[in-house]
């Protein structure tokens, strides 16, 4: 016999920017933009398995929600607007036991104009975005993460490859310089326990803590990447995990997951040619995928 083992729903991708005007001198801005993706899960078997309508908040209404509250309340930092979402569903209907928001923002960067920061003039440096994904049930346990994606970098010398195992079906040849580029996908989890509770989330958005750490893990990643004469990405992305652990103490874990977008030294030798890690092919396929997540140790108990 069958039955519904799993069920979830909601909208994904609903998008806004917000401007926000400094209230002393509103020419002054700030923007948000924002994807957003709200899914919920609780009493909503009945339709799938009976086809009643009637516990669905439609995802309309869902969507509606999202940029009703996003023009209302205030969206900076994403995580306190994804605490405010959940807040808001778990008030308004009884019967949700569960909600995942989860929230990209485009990096939009003020410039300067011979030398003066324009007041509301931006720059997208490529796709990269900061994320935050609250997990939140009725009975108050919760599960936040933040982190950045679509960082791509690339170093030119200072990374390695050698000393890994040969067999029969190895062609690669170890290298003592070769290109490194990544997209980097990093998510740091809090320690659920040291936030207490949703509503400390607001107390914490307040504090400065999610702009801290998310600067802080942008920081380590591009510091490490580019000053670290990399041994392997599994050897990198550890040592970053490492250095976002104990910078941070909210931070429960940090995960990468970083493809190894391969360049390949092009053969000029038909042509008599050397070519000194000059020359290089892109490769759009296969890549490395290389993920690993690093934890914080439990202090032993005396
Ligand atoms: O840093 C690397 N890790 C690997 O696991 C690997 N495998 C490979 O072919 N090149 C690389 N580079």
């Amino acid at each position: 016999m069958a039955y519904l083992q799993d069920c979830t729903y909601g909208k994904n991708n609903v998008r806004f920017l917000k401007v926000k005007r400094d209230p002393i001198n509103p020419k002054i801005h700030q923007v948000m933009e924002a994807s957003v993706r709200v899914m919920l899960t609780g009493a909503f078997d009945v339709s799938y398995t009976k086809a009643d309508n009637s516990v669905i908040i439609p995802t309309d209404t869902i969507k509606n929600t999202i940029l009703v509250e996003a023009k209302q309340t205030d969206v900076f930092p994403i995580e306190r607007f994804a605490a405010h979402l959940v807040k808001h569903f778990f008030g308004k209907y009884s019967w949700i036991a569960g909600i995942t928001v989860h929230i990209e923002q485009a990096k939009w960067s003020k410039y300067s104009v011979d030398g003066k920061l324009q007041p509301h003039s931006f720059v997208k440096n490529g796709d990269e975005v900061r994320v935050c994904e609250l997990v939140s049930k009725k009975n108050g346990d919760f599960v936040l993460t933040g982190g950045v994606q679509g960082l791509t970098v690339l170093k030119s010398s200072g990374s390695m490859f050698h000393g890994y195992n040969v067999c029969d079906y190895t062609t690669l040849k170890p290298v003592n310089e070769r290109i490194l580029s990544t997209d980097v996908d990093c998510k740091y989890k809090f320690d659920s326990a040291k936030i207490g509770s949703v509503d400390n989330i607001f107390t914490l958005a307040d504090s400065g803590l999610f702009d801290k750490v998310f600067q802080s893990a942008l920081k380590i990643t591009l510091d490490r990447f580019a000053l670290e004469n990399s041994a392997s990405v599994q050897a990198t992305m550890y040592n970053m995990g490492t250095d976002i652990v104990n910078a941070n103490p909210y931070v429960y874990n940090v995960s990468y997951a970083l493809p190894n977008k391969h360049y390949i030294l092009f053969d000029f030798s038909w042509k008599g040619l050397k070519n000194e890690n000059e020359m290089f092919y892109p490769s759009p396929h296969p890549n490395g995928l290389i993920k690993c997540t690093v934890g914080r140790e439990p202090v032993a108990k005396l």
